[in-house]
């Protein structure tokens, strides 16, 4: 398979300065050499630039729309014009208020494509129930069809069409949830597999009841939307909102081979790398835990 690289060095999503630096960090550990040594065909199409716009004011207690929301079209446009060129688009974050942008374009590249959404967070606070006005912490409520009553207009975000069904999404990993997304994951079932499940069935089975829920004949392209934060904060601690008791590197790198065995994955985000934050062991730690997940699941995507 063709693999297109995004850089994506986006922050405003969240209040932790670092995080526009993590496509340097997983460039500089190596992702796109090793990918290359082993046979999967790269394209690099660098970072993304984003204009800054200093007058931008929260709204409905939201931060940055204008920045947030003119960012998500940009990486909207290009992660379709990847999928259109037959690649799979890897993008490096970046906060996680950059999958509007990736679901948004996979969305207009390939109609039938579910999500599998890795976190220990729901993320999808709408901007009236967030208790932080972060955009990471709400990308979902934009995209999700069966929300659109809930969401406020935002300036800036009227491009954005809602474009997945609660029933395309399975959640792995969740372990803090607020208030407005637990009563939002029951409510619009959402398939859900938080770390009691993992803890009660294993990865695997999790994998397998993931797949049996959003994609049981194995022909939908696969979105899959990695927070470094789904992992432990002890191999992870480098990222803005950690929370104990997470996946271990072995569960992350089974659910990235099993998905890529499909030869379904057609999109990965990976988010949420903060080389400013943690010890410099810590963040090497966490840079290295990114670089495992998706090497072994990229490099299957070869054979
Ligand atoms: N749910 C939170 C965290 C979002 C994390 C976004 B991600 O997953 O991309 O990193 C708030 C979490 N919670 C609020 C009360 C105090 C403890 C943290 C929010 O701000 O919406
Ligand atoms: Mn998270
Ligand atoms: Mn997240
Ligand atoms: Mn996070």
């Amino acid at each position: 398979d063709k693999v297109g690289v995004i850089g994506v060095p986006s922050c405003k999503g969240q209040s932790a300065g670092g995080v526009q630096h993590g496509p340097k960090a997983l460039r500089q550990a190596g992702i796109i050499d090793k990918l290359t040594q082993l046979g999967v065909e790269v394209y690099d199409y660098g970072d993304l630039v984003f204009e800054q716009f200093d007058d931008d004011t929260p709204i409905l207690g939201l931060k940055n729309p204008k920045n947030i929301g003119l960012a998500a079209k940009k990486i909207s446009d290009q992660v379709s014009r990847v999928i259109k060129d037959d690649q799979i688009a890897l993008t490096l974050g970046g906060d996680h208020s950059l999958s509007i942008g990736t679901i948004h374009g996979h969305a207009a590249a390939e109609k039938n494509m579910c999500l599998v959404w890795v976190d220990a967070h729901a993320d999808i606070n709408t901007p009236l129930t967030s208790p932080s006005g972060n955009v990471h912490g709400m990308a979902l409520s934009f995209l999700v069809k069966e929300l659109k009553e809930y969401i406020p207009q935002i300036p800036h975000f009227e491009w954005i069409k809602p474009c997945i069904s609660a029933k395309d999404i399975a959640y792995i990993g969740l372990r803090d949830l607020d208030p407005g997304e637990l009563w939002i994951v029951r409510n619009m079932g959402i398939s859900c597999f938080t770390m009691h499940e993992v803890d009660r069935y294993g990865i695997d089975m999790v994998l397998r009841m993931s797949m049996q829920a959003i994609n049981p004949h194995g022909d939908r392209p696969i979105h899959l939307s990695f927070d470094v934060d789904s992992l432990d904060p002890r191999i992870s601690a480098a990222t803005g909102t950690p929370v104990p008791g997470g996946l271990s590197v072995r569960e992350g790198i089974y659910i990235a081979e099993e998905l890529a065995a499909t030869g379904k994955l057609t999109a990965v985000d990976l988010v949420e790398v903060n080389p400013l934050l943690g010890t410099k062991e810590e963040r090497d730690l966490t840079v290295y835990a990114v670089y495992m997940f998706i090497i072994s699941g990229l490099s299957l995507c070869v054979i």
